[in-house]
């Protein structure tokens, strides 16, 4: 059996997903090494070892959790299979045919580990996704304060990035799998617990994962699915050339703004948690030529905007849009 030195790294190939594409590995390097920073500040991913930007999160199990995470509520979200796709609920309200994918319940942290332990094959997976707020036990307080604040700030000003916006708690079963999509925020993702892959894809990937129109709910998530890939409705799938990282304890990866991720806690390993630092973007200063493709894909949804608000129909938008290029610009 073909090993990946797992001994030494906690995994295996055979806990990773099939799919019909191929991937490259994400360079690792220790955030000391200057050619971190230059990747950071290129907005090109980066795995890094050793920041100990979440070090004392490291003893978070699920014991230490439910003596210390408080009595407040927690968003869980539940699907009949392992994927968890995102969606927009305010957009969901404006579209009757939404077929919700998931279910959000609201639960204290205690019901969300009992669920965990109890759960059965053929049970309903589940997938803990909260915000971390200010009504935590005053361990997690100390926890949360002793995070290497020092380094990620410095990050955050040295890219003039905007405010933190939130750092995302994720405690998911083996398994679970994030579909594809992207984030309008940059985003150091630490890993505290088991193992997660996550597969990159440069923004200029907008042709080849075709995302849902932008009022959709499943704006930013593709159209595609990885398990079974529709080469039709979808040709030019078979043209990505992602890039791939095994995230454990003590790592995180850089996210930067417009790349697409696909996320999945491996299989037979266990639960998994995270927690994401999604920062606002920097403000675009002077506009420099040749655009770069996440410029693009925002003037490509802003142009969507006006022209689904302006046509006031989301069923003239394809047909206006067409008129446009067909046979004029095509
Ligand atoms: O940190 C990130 O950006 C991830 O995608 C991590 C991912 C869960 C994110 C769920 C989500 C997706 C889109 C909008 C809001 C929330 C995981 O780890 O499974
Ligand atoms: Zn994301």
């Amino acid at each position: 059996m073909a090993t990946n030195g797992s001994e030494k790294c906690g995994w295996s190939a055979s806990q990773l997903r099939k799919y019909s594409f191929q991937t490259k590995p994400i360079s690792r390097m220790s955030h000391k090494d200057p050619e971190a920073d230059r990747l950071i500040a290129n907005g090109q991913p980066v795995l890094l070892t050793d920041t100990k930007l979440v070090s004392t999160a490291l003893h978070w199990d699920l014991e230490y959790l439910v003596g210390n995470l408080g009595d407040g509520q927690f968003s869980v979200y539940e699907s009949k299979d392992q994927k968890f796709m995102y969606f927009d609920e305010k957009k969901a309200k404006e579209m009757k045919s939404f077929e919700h994918p998931t279910r959000r319940i609201e639960m204290k942290f205690k019901d969300f580990v009992e669920k965990i332990k109890n759960h059965k094959p053929g049970d309903k997976k589940i997938y803990l996704q909260q915000t971390l707020n200010d009504d935590v036990g005053k361990r997690i307080v100390i926890d949360f304060l002793g995070f290497n604040w020092t380094w990620v700030t410095e990050q955050q000003k040295k890219n003039g990035w905007g405010q933190l916006t939130s750092n995302l708690l994720l405690i998911g079963q083996e398994g679970n799998v994030t579909p594809v999509h992207y984030d309008e925020q940059e985003n150091f993702f630490a890993q505290v617990q088991g193992y997660k892959r996550i597969l990159l894809f440069p923004p200029d990937h907008f042709e080849m994962l075709y995302p849902y129109p932008v009022h959709h709910p499943h704006d930013r998530q593709s159209q595609v699915d990885f398990d079974n890939p529709d080469l039709e409705k979808f040709p030019r799938f078979k043209e990505v050339e992602p890039i791939e990282a095994v995230v454990g304890p003590g790592e995180v990866l850089y996210i930067p703004m417009y790349w697409w991720h696909h996320v999945e806690s491996l299989q037979n390993g266990g639960q998994t948690t995270s927690i994401n630092f999604w920062y606002k973007s920097a403000p675009t200063g002077k506009i420099e030529y040749p655009l770069k493709p996440q410029q693009k894909v925002a003037m490509m949804r802003n142009i969507e905007k006006m022209i689904t608000e302006a046509l006031n129909n989301h069923e003239e938008v394809g047909p206006f849009m067409k008129a446009m290029v067909l046979g004029r610009y095509s």
